[in-house]
């Protein structure tokens, strides 16, 4: 399926879907402007869009058309300025605080392209790291699902390295055992694959692609690349803050 759900109108009325689809999150006439001392840059411009469970959605389009904008938004890591950015059925300004930084945790893993690991952990360290701040997980249980999350992405025998110590592709199969480990409904990758030579950015793909199919993990990926947008199940493109495809 390459068409996309999302439409370029305006209107903030609930999207037509498949009634057997679940949406994870859903974006309705999203605009967001960045206003400095000088300029105001309308990065988003009224973003349609529903991501459903199991889906793998690539983004593409050209440098400043507001991709990563997108991605802050979706991870609720940014407020849209205009819009409803809804989450579990309820509009992401209904959360407190405390609520969107309980749901980032939970249901939300990030992958970015310079990776973001701390250098002075292991690798082990590192992708336990965000299950600290989840009430209700024991160190014994994070190790676990530490163990689980580098066992999918191939790195079981790496624990003990730092990140100085791995190329450039198991960095990032790192940031992938981490953004998993919490088992989040939602992957956030933007440009995943941007500081690699093509081999190694063919095995990351290869991993996520495995990771969308067979455990069901909901991919949300920018990418300058087409070639790896195109094996995605569903490309969409921006231009000037908005879907044009
Ligand atoms: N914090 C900010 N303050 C002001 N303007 C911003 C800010 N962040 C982004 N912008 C502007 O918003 C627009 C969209 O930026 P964004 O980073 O989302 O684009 P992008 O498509 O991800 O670009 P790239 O492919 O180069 O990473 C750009 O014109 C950028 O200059």
């Amino acid at each position: 399926m390459n068409s996309s759900t999302a439409s370029a109108t305006s209107t903030a009325a609930p999207l037509a879907r498949p009634a057997t689809w679940q949406p994870v999150i859903e974006l309705r006439g999203i605009e967001k402007v960045y206003q400095t001392k000088t300029i105001e840059t309308v990065a988003l411009n009224h973003v349609n869009l529903i991501i459903h469970k199991g889906e793998f959605v690539s983004v593409m389009g050209p440098s400043g058309c507001g991709k990563s904008t997108l991605l802050s938004i979706m991870g609720l890591l940014d407020e849209p300025t205009a819009g409803v950015v809804e989450i579990e059925g309820r509009a992401m300004q209904s959360y407190s605080d405390r609520e969107l930084a309980a749901l980032r945790n939970h249901k939300i893993g990030f992958v970015f392209q310079s990776y973001h690991l701390i250098n002075d952990l292991s690798v082990l360290d590192n992708v336990e790291l965000p299950l600290l701040y989840r009430p209700g997980v024991n160190g014994r249980q994070r190790r676990e699902l530490a163990h689980t999350a580098l066992d999918k992405v191939g790195l079981s025998s790496r624990t003990t390295h730092f990140p100085s110590q791995l190329s450039g592709g198991q960095r990032q199969r790192v940031a992938i055992a981490r953004a998993l480990a919490g088992r989040p409904e939602l992957i956030l990758a933007d440009e995943p694959t941007g500081n690699l030579d093509s081999v190694m950015g063919e095995e990351i793909m290869e991993l996520l692609l495995t990771l969308n199919r067979e455990e069901g993990t909901t991919i949300v990926m920018v990418t300058h690349d087409e070639h790896m947008a195109r094996r995605t199940e569903r490309l969409i493109r921006f231009f000037d803050g908005s879907q044009v495809s």
